[in-house]
């Protein structure tokens, strides 16, 4: 658990006012802007099947990209989760395919998951989303012969890419959960405890006893169980928050000590916003490590 004072972790949970580029407020606006332009660039130049629902609701919904004419058949699956602390409304899967052009150049599918936020549903809620978009996207694997899925999320979002590495999709099929190949956490919340004393709790309204049910740091031994066959790679950026850095290294660690395979990447000179928006570049460290990660 962490060590900081509670006054102090609204602040300490707060990766804007850690950022070396902008001001709070200019650096989340110029990552929404930044996510919403590499994401129409993916639009404009690649294959997309869009709205794919997955549930009832408007948000629960993916899209599809792939690159013009490339084969599908055989091509290992990379899943995106937005971050915004299930909450940031500007966030969205139509603003968070950025990655897509570098990664479906390099032989991927891309698949952006749209999900409901707080504080119109609960954290429960959400990761029952997720668990719904990833049983279709398990499918849509088996049809294409996939060579692999991947998981990866930004923030909030690879906090729930973390919680599918514990999830059981193998109700029908022993084969499903194994398909889920590997993983790539950027700035993930790993403990989800802290934030309980902050404001980013309000539209949550999570008990610590909650927050920790919901924690990939508290399931270990369930990730750790279906990970056997796993690499996952955890990513932070040199100026994330202290306490994003320590839950990522600490992450790390304990699956490391349960003997997963794990790659930790401290990305140089980037911040909790830039070290993901770069992810449209494919001459980026992490962008490279995704392709790689996917055995392209
Ligand atoms: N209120 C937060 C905003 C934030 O954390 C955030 C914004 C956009 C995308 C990801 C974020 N963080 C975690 O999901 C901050 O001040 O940094």
């Amino acid at each position: 658990m962490t060590s900081i004072p509670d006054q102090e972790l609204d602040y300490h949970y707060s990766p804007s006012r850690w950022s070396h580029r902008m001001s709070p407020a200019e650096v989340v606006a110029d990552h929404i802007e930044s996510s919403a332009r590499g994401s129409k660039e993916s639009k404009w130049t690649l294959e997309t099947e869009a709205d794919i629902s997955y549930g009832e609701s408007e948000k629960e919904k993916i899209d599809v990209f792939h690159k013009i004419g490339a084969q599908k058949r055989g091509a290992p699956i990379f899943v995106y989760f937005h971050g915004g602390y299930w909450q940031v409304k500007e966030l969205s899967r139509q603003n968070s395919s950025f990655m897509a052009v570098p990664l479906c150049a390099a032989g991927a599918t891309v698949i952006v998951v749209g999900y409901d936020l707080a504080p119109d549903v609960s954290m429960d809620t959400i990761l029952m989303q997720v668990k719904r978009a990833m049983r279709l996207i398990i499918k849509l694997a088996k049809e294409r012969e996939s060579s692999g899925i991947y998981v990866s999320g930004h923030s909030a979002g690879a906090h729930l890419a973390a919680m599918m590495l514990m999830v059981s999709f193998s109700e029908e099929d022993a084969f499903d959960s194994e398909l889920i190949k590997g993983a790539m956490l950027v700035s993930g919340v790993f403990d989800v405890r802290p934030l309980t004393k902050t404001p980013t709790n309000d539209p949550l309204k999570l008990t610590e006893e909650e927050a920790w049910s919901f924690s990939p740091m508290g399931l270990v031994e369930d990730i750790a169980q279906l990970s056997r066959h796993r690499h996952i790679v955890i990513a932070v950026g040199e100026y994330d928050p202290p306490e994003f850095r320590r839950q990522s290294g600490e992450m790390e660690k304990v699956l490391r000590d349960r003997g997963i395979r794990t790659s930790y990447v401290d990305v140089p000179d980037t911040d909790h916003f830039s070290v993901i928006d770069k992810l449209r570049n494919g001459k980026y460290l992490l962008t490279k490590e995704c392709i790689r990660l996917m055995g392209l």
